[in-house]
């Protein structure tokens, strides 16, 4: 049996720590997958003194140090699962210059530096797997990477941030306050460190910008990915959906277009009303799902749990073990060096149908100016609701909301749209504007 290969793990946080323990305790069965047994030498961490639960008082907190360079400068295989830009980076480089083959989680990483990583990887031979990043135990990066590398992905859509669905789940359901929310979500270890990456939608966005990358063959930064989190989806939004029918999904959106007569690639996140009988409708919790439609596949569907310490380690581990049995029996995965040259295109030219809710005063010839100010911007509209809107005190004038649905318009004509109906006399509350995907 070939030599142990030693394992350091950067991190021993939600991820960190469950990686560690199933590390250790399947140990003989890894060895056996591998060819040879994973050595766990070292865990690093920022403070070693502090208690760790599953970790204080057992064998893995003799293996905590603070010391993450010389932890790197001796390793096989490096897991990076402390997250951030810096050290993960330059931590991540010095373990491949070194040699070492790396696992990451880090998605925040990936979106902003991934070609810097990826080159460094093809540069030293040693691979660089990053299957958590993405969704955390679905295996979503390796068939995107892999599995459909021969055929021409059209479309990837779904939901890839636990926390926010989680969030958006407890409101609708339970009728909770959106910091309440983020708050058990917290604890329960799905979000970020800092969870304004959550609900601002960064973490999808860079999850979104990984798998864009991926599937259409093009360099996709974090940057290019027009990004709207759910801060700003309130209690009556959410309301408001459940009796149209509706649910309120963070989605991530990356699709082949066209646009001026060029082909590119759009990509987006953003919350939008799915109907609700549509199958993203029921991923409930911090569960995600994610819908692939390529030219030959047709359409592939990817659901599991999106976060957490316990699915996120499977994910990591089945990286650990691929990255190890390359050591083991020689080879390399897959290779990020050529991107194909198509260009992103920009958002304002996606086309979606919108809802859009406005409190109007209730009188002949309202309906009218607003069929015509969606008319002029070119927003056609699919259906119109109107029902009785609660008076605001000291004004006497009846008022009515109206509950526009469009047909597929381009965001900036909507854009326009909602400037246009701000100035109607008539309106007055612009109350929201969602997109609606999925039906
Ligand atoms: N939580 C989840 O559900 C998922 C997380 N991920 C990704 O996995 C990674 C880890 O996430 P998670 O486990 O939740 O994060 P945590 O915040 O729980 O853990 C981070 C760990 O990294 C250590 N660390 C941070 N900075 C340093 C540093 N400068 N030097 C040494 N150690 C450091 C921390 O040390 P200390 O404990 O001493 O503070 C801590 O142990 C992130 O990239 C995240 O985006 C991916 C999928 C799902
Ligand atoms: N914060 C992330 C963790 C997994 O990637 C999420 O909530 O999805």
């Amino acid at each position: 049996m070939p030599a142990p290969l030693k394992v350091a793990i950067l991190g021993c946080g939600v991820v960190g720590t469950q990686v560690a323990r199933r590390l250790t305790e399947h140990a003989d069965e890894l060895a056996s997958r591998v060819g040879t047994p994973l050595e766990l030498v070292g865990i690093a961490v920022r403070d070693v003194a502090q208690p760790r639960e599953g970790v204080t008082g057992t064998p893995l907190a003799d293996l905590l140090t603070q010391d993450a360079e010389s932890l790197v400068a001796g390793a096989d295989v490096v897991v990076e699962l402390m997250g951030g830009i810096e050290p993960a980076r330059s931590l991540i480089l010095r373990a491949i210059e070194g040699g070492a083959s790396v696992v990451t989680a880090n998605k925040a990483l990936l979106a902003q530096d991934g070609p810097t990583l990826y080159a460094a990887a093809d540069a030293a031979g040693v691979d660089l797997y990053f299957e958590a990043a993405v969704a955390g135990a679905i295996p979503i990066v390796r068939p995107v990477r892999e599995s459909l590398a021969g055929d021409q992905v059209q479309r990837v859509l779904g939901i890839v941030n636990g926390t926010t669905n989680y969030v958006l789940d407890r409101m609708a359901t339970d009728g909770l306050e959106l910091e309440q929310a983020v708050k058990e979500a917290q604890t329960l270890g799905y979000a970020e460190a800092d969870p304004t990456a959550d609900v601002e939608g960064h973490d999808a966005a860079a999850k979104a910008a990984i798998l864009a990358s991926l599937a259409f063959h093009t360099r996709v930064a974090l940057d290019d990915v027009a990004c709207e989190g759910i801060s700003a989806v309130t209690a009556d939004d959410v309301a408001w959906a459940q009796r149209t029918g509706h649910t309120i999904k963070l989605l991530a959106i990356a699709e082949r277009n066209a646009h001026d007569g060029v082909t590119g690639i759009q990509v987006r996140v953003h919350p939008a009303l799915v109907p609700s009988d549509h199958p993203l409708a029921g991923v409930r919790g911090a569960f995600n799902a994610v819908f692939v439609e390529a030219e030959a596949a047709g359409e592939l569907m990817f659901y599991g749990r999106g976060a957490g310490g316990a699915p996120t380690s499977s994910a990591v581990l089945g990286d650990l073990v691929s990255v190890a049995r390359h050591r083991v029996l020689g080879g390399r995965g897959p290779v990020e060096s050529s991107y194909a040259a198509l260009p992103v295109l920009p958002a304002l030219a996606a086309r979606t149908r919108f809802q859009v809710r406005l409190a109007v005063e209730d009188r002949p010839g309202v309906l009218a100016q607003v069929a015509a100010a969606l008319a002029e911007h070119g927003v056609s509209i699919e259906a119109v609701r109107q029902v009785a809107y609660p008076v605001p005190a000291g004004d006497g004038d009846a008022l009515a909301l109206l509950l526009i649905t469009t047909h597929a318009a381009q965001e900036s004509a909507l854009a326009a749209t909602v400037t246009a109906l701000t100035d109607l006399d008539a309106v007055r509350e612009v109350v929201s504007v969602l997109r609606v995907e999925g039906a």
